[in-house]
């Protein structure tokens, strides 16, 4: 394995190349661009089997700006989204990130697709006409025996217009999509900038617990998807039904004269007026709308409602995944809890989607009775009059008057039958689009209901303060001066007050004290996650700090990865570490099996489930002897590591000049540092600080003495036991046990 450094990409001679190529792309996910950019290299496409595309971070000053047009909404406003002013603001604000400039590739597709829209409706009314003369045409051919040339004349346009109609149709489908797959990138990338921002914000870590924003994945996922596929449809499904109204009435108005386009206008009006009578209140809160919205709007969607419904039961399910091995192995009645819970998010939202469908088939039918066939059959009456009432009568008895006037009356009657067909075609276009129009409110309302919850995203992580950047320490050190440490937005008294503790480079903290007293959240203050009630923190940056945790984070990716975390391959290759080196430290942490065992460096596992307890605690440990950090704040790390191991694995870590600060309840640590703080978790916030060596540690030590003599004398008891059972089982059982299997 040859560490490389910059981009990969390569003199291509071949297939092997190629795929070689293919291979480093796979662990190289980017390189630097140089100027801040990212490429990113994307395999399986491009003329090489890589293809690169440059991405560019989202300035701060951008996100500083913005700050401003996502005002925080308050909790009532999130779960009432509504077509009204609110939402045009909540609209306006995500449109400054979907269409940042004038002069953007999404105004682009947005005008070509507004000029196939426009292209659409006019062939419409053209392929209407043109129906109407060949229907003529052949009328012609059957009554006065025309030689059927302006019939196939007719019949071949009908063929070429087809080629513009149906091109027309592909692309507005291809445009809407590539308008969706465009604002859904820009949302993806504004956000995800703006949630996995680095320090002093660490809004990805603190939105949850300081913003009170759950699901944030479902947020930056499904949301963002649906409210770029629910813009971009809307705008297709408003406008070309707008054009088609005002076109196709203008049309019609041409064969119904004034009174019967009047008579047309009165026809919405009354229909509008029904149906909104009759429209139930879809979108209220638990009313079910998502199903319905769904439904209504062609299917596309499953709604806003039913969108959070499904996020809802997603979210549960994920959650339920992780520990059903636990919960598992610990009672297997425990499982039927499980199953109440997914059993009871299933119920409610089938509840939900029944009543809607109760409310949605009284609903649909009124709405397809009246603009179906209600529009239909008024607009034939209309169309009517003027072929009923218009008839060209007989009065002369002359014979070449008759012959005459029944050339003229067969002329009128393929006329009317012309205008007849043209306008039935019309009218059915009409009728459709006034279906559109009409659902087009409920795809109003899925967007509003999409949008407030972008907006609260959004507004919710830019408005995290930031946290307060460390003083930065003279010396490489870390120093509390009288801090309090809270926990973040609660009201409850501060877990320590006004802690002091100084550690220079070389001496080792161990932070000790029951469950629940405040000792990880300590650490969090001295690694920067928290900010402090009060007081100062000093320490180094970030880069020089490093927190393992007790449940190590196994990252996605290969064995490499899960050493170099939270570096990336971009990084390792930058730094330059060999194959040697990184098997010192597997050795180190007594994981050098690994490679070879699971095949090697570039072996791409769910190493979550791959690696035991202990070994994912190891890992973590190798992550430090990666990083060389100057200061490890090991949060009960080492909690399921063998005794020997751990001590090794303590000693290599002072050997790097590396300053521990440890939070352990095991005693048996105290002696691999200098201070020990023991939180006293009373309610007062009291602490002491003691050196190691000390009065205080000698007490920790006769602590663990007493611990294990308690122990040991329970062996006796047990050895007691056996002795009864034995005697209770006779003869027979002590021959069984006289094999070795107990005594001894
Ligand atoms: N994000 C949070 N929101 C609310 N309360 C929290 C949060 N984090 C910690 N706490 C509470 O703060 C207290 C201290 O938690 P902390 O994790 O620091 O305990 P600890 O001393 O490390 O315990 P243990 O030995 O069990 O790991 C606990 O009562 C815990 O419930």
């Amino acid at each position: 394995m040859a560490p490389r450094g910059g981009t990969v990409r390569g003199d291509c001679g071949g297939d092997e190349e190629r795929e070689k190529e293919r291979e480093r792309a796979l662990q190289q996910v980017y390189v630097e661009g140089g100027d801040g950019s990212k490429v990113l290299l994307v395999p399986g496409t491009g003329r090489e089997g890589v293809a690169e595309v440059r991405i560019y971070p989202t300035p701060q000053a951008r996100f500083d700006r913005d700050k401003a047009a996502f005002a925080p909404l308050p909790p009532s406003a999130r779960h009432k989204p509504n077509v009204d002013r609110a939402f045009a603001r909540q609209l306006a604000a995500l449109l400054r990130i979907a269409f940042p400039k004038i002069r953007s590739r999404e105004t682009l597709i947005l005008l070509v697709h507004s000029v196939f829209l426009v292209l659409r409706t006019v062939l419409s009314v053209v392929v209407a006409r043109l129906d109407g003369r060949i229907v003529r045409d052949l009328v012609s051919v059957v009554i006065v025996s025309a030689n059927g040339r302006g019939f196939l004349r007719g019949l071949g346009l009908w063929f070429l217009l087809a080629i513009p109609s149906t091109y027309t149709n592909s692309m507005i489908r291809h445009l809407q999509a590539r308008l969706a797959l465009r604002l859904r990138t820009r949302l993806t990338r504004y956000t995800h900038d703006l949630y996995l921002s680095s320090e002093p914000y660490l809004r990805y870590y603190r939105v949850a617990s300081e913003g009170a924003l759950e699901g944030v994945d479902q947020y930056i996922t499904a949301d963002v998807a649906s409210w770029a596929d629910s813009l971009a449809g809307l705008y297709g499904n408003v406008l070309k039904p707008m054009l088609d109204l005002t076109l196709f009435t203008s049309q019609l108005s041409r064969t119904l004269g004034f009174r019967g386009t009047l008579a047309l206008f009165v026809n919405y009006y009354v229909t509008a007026r029904i149906l909104r009578a009759v429209t139930p209140a879809f979108w209220s809160a638990g009313g079910g709308g998502g199903a319905l919205g769904g439904r209504v709007s062609g299917g596309r969607g499953t709604g806003w409602e039913g969108e959070r419904g499904d996020c809802v039961l997603r979210w549960r399910q994920a959650r339920a995944r992780y520990p059903l091995e636990s919960v598992s192995k610990a009672h297997p009645t425990r499982q039927l809890d499980l199953q109440g819970e997914f059993m009871r998010a299933c119920l409610q939202r089938s509840r939900r989607i029944m009543r809607a469908m109760q409310i949605r088939i009284a609903y649909e039918w009124t709405e397809d009775y009246v603009i179906k066939y209600l529009w239909s059959a008024a607009g034939y009456c209309l169309i009517a009059i003027p072929v009923l009432f218009t008839r060209t009568r007989s009065i002369g008895v002359q014979a070449g008057d008759a012959a005459r006037r029944r050339t003229t009356t067969d002329d009128a009657m393929a006329n009317r039958t012309e205008s007849y067909i043209s306008s039935r075609r019309l009218l059915l276009s009409l009728a459709d689009a006034g279906g559109r129009v009409m659902y087009a409110y409920k795809d109003l309302l899925e967007l509003a209901g999409l949008t407030t919850r972008l907006y609260t995203l959004l507004s919710t992580l830019h408005h995290l303060a930031p946290l307060p950047l460390p003083t930065p320490a003279p010396t490489p050190s870390i120093a509390l001066d009288a801090v309090d440490v809270c926990v973040p937005g609660a009201p409850a008294a501060p877990l320590v007050r006004g802690l002091d503790v100084r550690l220079e480079q070389g001496e080792h903290l161990m932070i000790t004290g029951s469950n629940g007293v405040g000792k990880t959240a300590v650490a969090r203050v001295l690694a920067g996650l928290w900010a402090p009630g009060c007081g100062r923190v000093s320490r180094p940056g970030r880069g020089e700090v490093v927190v393992v945790p007790q449940r190590a984070y196994m990252v996605a990716g290969s064995l490499l990865d899960q050493i170099i975390y939270p570096h990336a391959y971009p990084e390792y290759v930058k730094k330059g570490t060999t194959e040697a080196e990184l098997m010192e430290i597997l050795r180190a942490v007594h994981l050098e099996y690994l490679p070879a065992r699971e095949g090697g460096w570039f072996t791409r596992k769910e190493w979550r489930d791959v690696l035991s307890g202990g070994e994912k605690q190891r890992m973590g440990m190798a992550r430090v002897f990666y990083h060389r950090p100057k200061f490890a704040i090991l949060d009960e790390c080492t909690s399921a590591v063998s005794s020997d191991v751990e001590g090794r694995m303590y000693e290599h870590a002072k050997a790097l000049g590396i300053t521990l600060i440890t939070i352990s309840l095991r005693p048996a640590l105290t002696k691999y540092h200098t201070q020990l703080l023991t939180i006293a978790g009373d309610g007062s916030g009291g602490w002491t600080l003691a050196r190691v060596g000390t009065e205080e540690e000698r007490m920790g030590l006769d602590r663990e003495i007493g611990m294990l003599q308690g122990k040991l004398r329970e062996v006796e008891r047990w050895e007691e036991r056996v002795r009864v059972l034995k005697g209770l089982l006779g003869p027979e059982g002590t021959e069984g046990e006289g094999n070795g299997e107990v005594e001894g």
